[in-house]
């Protein structure tokens, strides 16, 4: 094009600088738009998934049409924040289009100017003509991919932010991997808040021998989940120490800790596979005996047998629905196949009707032999024959011993087994 008429092509190509300036302002106008547009779609989605998960809680309140408003509001923001992206693209799109519509219009008036000052033949101006549009084609392909540059660099880069999130709690540099475990524990002056303005566990000691029973009783909020939940290493202890063996559980690998500590808890989360996948989760390389044999421990077989698949029933969602009890059982059974030295039983029983509770309390006994076993329970009458029942209140440890000692100090404990 500079070949045929200099002075025409610099014309043509001052409008490039502008070109470029415009895209590079509305691509940050629309990456803007894009991230909260994204930001949209997952409130967007939790609220599809809290409406679906807790559709049975919707429907025993009666609360349907509240839930409907709440859908809409949000679906509201949705469209809003749509709406506004494809303006921008819109906006985008027109102007550029607009643009290179303008730069033939361009080349042809000042063509024709110089056509007539006699700068220019008509051959040359059909030709410049011709380049330019060949020139500008590529340019139109680039400013498209541009375009939707915004779009995919957004949702990348909230993907890359979720993926940059560091876990809270890591492995030290220089942990050690815990090959076997005897199961002595000891806390030693912990505290601990979820909040840093509220503490809930204030220079707790205790110190719990490898195969002991130990029960935590007390009232609603007074910790005992908590304490529970640092051993496994859930939340970092604030001051203090908590040992597994003599050793620091800061320094031990975490999946090396977590591998030695089984935990049962009320509310037992399946999987959607077959029973078998369910109850292999507790060791995945185990073999067809060692499943046979975690679901006759944990009395689970006989119904595996009543049922027309087998281990190979499907259970969940697509499948068969197992009852509390059930469920209950099928986490034992993974929990005989995991045999961890440590185990932790969260109020496992209490949602249970008496019978079924009384069945599963024996399965669970069988579970705890020979384990060091933290029981956290609601109940009295199920963990009197602990080997240590452990007073917890808003002060920390109130009391401790057998209930038999604790009955007779006439404490804490002895007042709230009169109410029961
Ligand atoms: N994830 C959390 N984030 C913030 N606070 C929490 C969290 N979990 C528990 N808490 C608070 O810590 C306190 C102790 O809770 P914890 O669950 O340990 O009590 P608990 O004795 O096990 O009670 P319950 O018998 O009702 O289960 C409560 O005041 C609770 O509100």
């Amino acid at each position: 094009m500079a070949y045929i008429n200099l002075e025409l092509a610099l014309l043509t190509f001052i409008i490039v600088p502008f070109m470029a300036w415009l895209i590079i302002k509305f691509g940050g106008r629309m990456t803007t738009t894009y991230r909260q547009l994204f930001g949209n779609v997952g409130n967007f989605n939790a609220r599809i998934e809290d409406n679906v998960g807790g559709i049975r809680v919707v429907q025993s309140f009666a609360n349907e049409e509240h839930e409907k408003k709440l859908f809409a509001e949000e679906n509201k923001q949705f469209r809003a924040t749509k709406l506004l992206a494809y303006k921008t693209m819109a906006k985008s799109m027109s102007v550029s289009y607009m643009l290179m519509r303008l730069i033939t219009v361009f080349v042809m008036i000042c063509g024709a100017w110089f056509f007539i000052q006699g700068k220019l033949e008509m051959g040359e101006f059909m030709a410049f003509l011709l380049l330019s549009n060949i020139f500008f084609r590529p340019i139109e392909k680039i400013n498209a991919v541009i375009e939707s540059y915004p779009k995919g660099i957004a949702g990348f880069k909230r993907y890359l932010e979720i993926m940059e999130t560091d876990p809270e709690i890591a492995d030290a540099p220089d942990a050690v991997s815990l090959s076997s475990v005897r199961g002595d524990i000891r806390f030693e002056g912990v505290t601990f808040g979820y909040e840093s303005s509220r503490t809930i566990l204030n220079n707790i000691h205790l110190s719990i021998r490898a195969g002991e029973t130990v029960a935590f009783v007390g009232p609603s909020g007074a910790g005992k989940t908590t304490i529970c939940s640092l051993l496994p290493r859930f939340y970092e202890v604030e001051q203090g120490s908590i040992t597994v063996d003599g050793i620091d559980i800061r320094d031990v690998q975490l999946r090396s800790l977590r591998k030695h500590i089984g935990i049962v808890q009320q509310d037992v989360f399946l999987f959607s596979g077959t029973i078998r996948d369910n109850i292999a989760y507790g060791d995945l390389h185990a073999t067809d005996h060692q499943i046979w044999e975690a679901a006759r421990r944990a009395s689970l077989d006989d119904l595996i047998r009543s049922l027309p698949d087998g281990m190979e029933t499907i259970i969940g969602e697509r499948g068969v629905k197992l009852s509390g009890g059930q469920k209950q059982r099928l986490s034992i059974a993974r929990m005989f196949l995991k045999n961890p030295p440590i185990l932790i039983l969260d109020e496992a029983t209490s949602a249970l009707d008496t019978e079924t509770e009384a069945q599963i309390q024996k399965s669970l006994a069988e579970l705890s032999v020979g384990r060091t076993t933290l029981v956290i329970a609601h109940r009295l009458t199920t963990i009197q024959s602990a080997d240590r029942i452990i007073v917890v209140n808003s002060d920390g440890i109130a009391e401790q011993g057998t209930h038999q000692e604790l009955i007779h100090s006439g404490g804490v404990y002895s007042r709230l087994h009169q109410v029961h």
